[in-house]
């Protein structure tokens, strides 16, 4: 029974405020597209990075080699860090086209061995019909259709992806996960233990994305203070672990994507910590962020701090 068929049969037997929100579910066309093929998204969230990413291009310089997602459950955005980088979009694609190869394989094997009067190997064929004069031409429809030859395995992608989240996320290939609490103080040892030192890199990932948000207590005073303790941390991070845009060799390199929530503290935390820390700090409100949240993101570009 499909999503849609039974939203009438189930609607009288729900509040009204779960009918508002399975009607808007059903009508809203980031959520279809998140579970159609072949993306399959896990978080509708994953179009606001392809949005983002799409307007400021900052995972597709091929010198993105580390990159840390914070809050990053159920895993949306990693699966969009984690195509770019050349691990699941094609994966997940490369899969797809591996299933479809195996079918056509089969299909075509089994109409080979139809086209030689035989129904399976134990089969022997007719006798009775074979002349001896009779030239059979050894067509191999497996190598006429290209099929003959292994197929190869998904590609594997460059760099290193670290996501961290308070609840589990499940594998992405590419991606290495830490369920904890970021704002704890271990959380930065165990960050850091996981990103690669490569050479010239200082162990320092070349985008920061964050897209955290604590859970909200109805307290407006309190959600604001909440989101604003999540940006400092953040910050924070950053001010450790954000490559700049010099050691990058790009003006626009060393990127931290934040999410926050509008408010006067908010423009405040900008102003003080953002602005004179990067080339350029934009606001965005990504058309994939519903227009009734206050969200929105600081995509903040050239990293070349002035605090420490
Ligand atoms: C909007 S969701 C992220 C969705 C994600 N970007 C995606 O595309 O799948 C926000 C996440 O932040 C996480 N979070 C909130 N506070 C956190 C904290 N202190 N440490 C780690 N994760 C946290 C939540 O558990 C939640 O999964």
């Amino acid at each position: 029974m499909s999503f849609r068929a039974t939203l009438p049969s189930l609607s009288h037997k729900l509040p009204p405020s779960s009918r508002a929100w399975l009607s808007r579910q059903f009508r809203d066309p980031y959520v279809r597209a998140r579970l159609s093929y072949p993306a399959n998204y896990r978080s509708r969230s994953a179009f606001k990075l392809i949005e983002l990413d799409q307007r400021f291009k900052f995972l597709q310089h091929d010198d993105v080699k580390t990159v840390v997602d914070l809050g990053a459950a159920p895993g949306g955005w990693s699966q969009v860090v984690a195509g770019k980088m050349g691990w699941t979009e094609q994966s997940v694609a490369g899969l797809a086209e591996v299933m479809h190869a195996r079918a056509k394989k089969k299909q075509v094997e089994g109409q080979a061995r139809g086209s030689f009067g035989l129904k399976g190997p134990e089969k022997e064929p007719d006798t009775g019909s074979w002349s001896p004069d009779v030239q059979i031409d050894e067509v191999d429809p497996l190598r006429e259709l290209g099929l003959d030859q292994d197929i190869t395995p998904p590609p594997v992608g460059r760099g290193t992806i670290v996501a961290v989240d308070l609840l589990r996320i499940e594998p992405i290939a590419g991606v290495k996960t830490l369920q904890m609490d970021f704002l704890s103080p271990e959380a930065d040892a165990y960050i850091n233990a996981l990103l690669p030192s490569e050479p010239g890199t200082e162990g320092k990932a070349d985008v920061i994305l964050s897209d955290m948000a604590g859970n909200f207590s109805g307290n407006k005073t309190a959600d604001i203070e909440s989101s604003i303790d999540i940006c400092s941390a953040v910050f924070e991070f950053a001010q450790r672990h954000l490559r700049t845009s010099k050691s990058i060799g790009r003006r626009q390199g060393g990127v931290l994507v934040l999410k926050h929530f509008a408010h006067p503290r908010s423009v405040e935390f900008r102003a003080e910590k953002l602005t004179p820390n990067f080339g350029m700090v934009h606001y965005v409100k990504p058309p994939a962020s519903r227009a009734g949240s206050g969200e929105g993101y600081w995509v903040c570009t050239g990293w070349k701090p002035v605090t420490t």
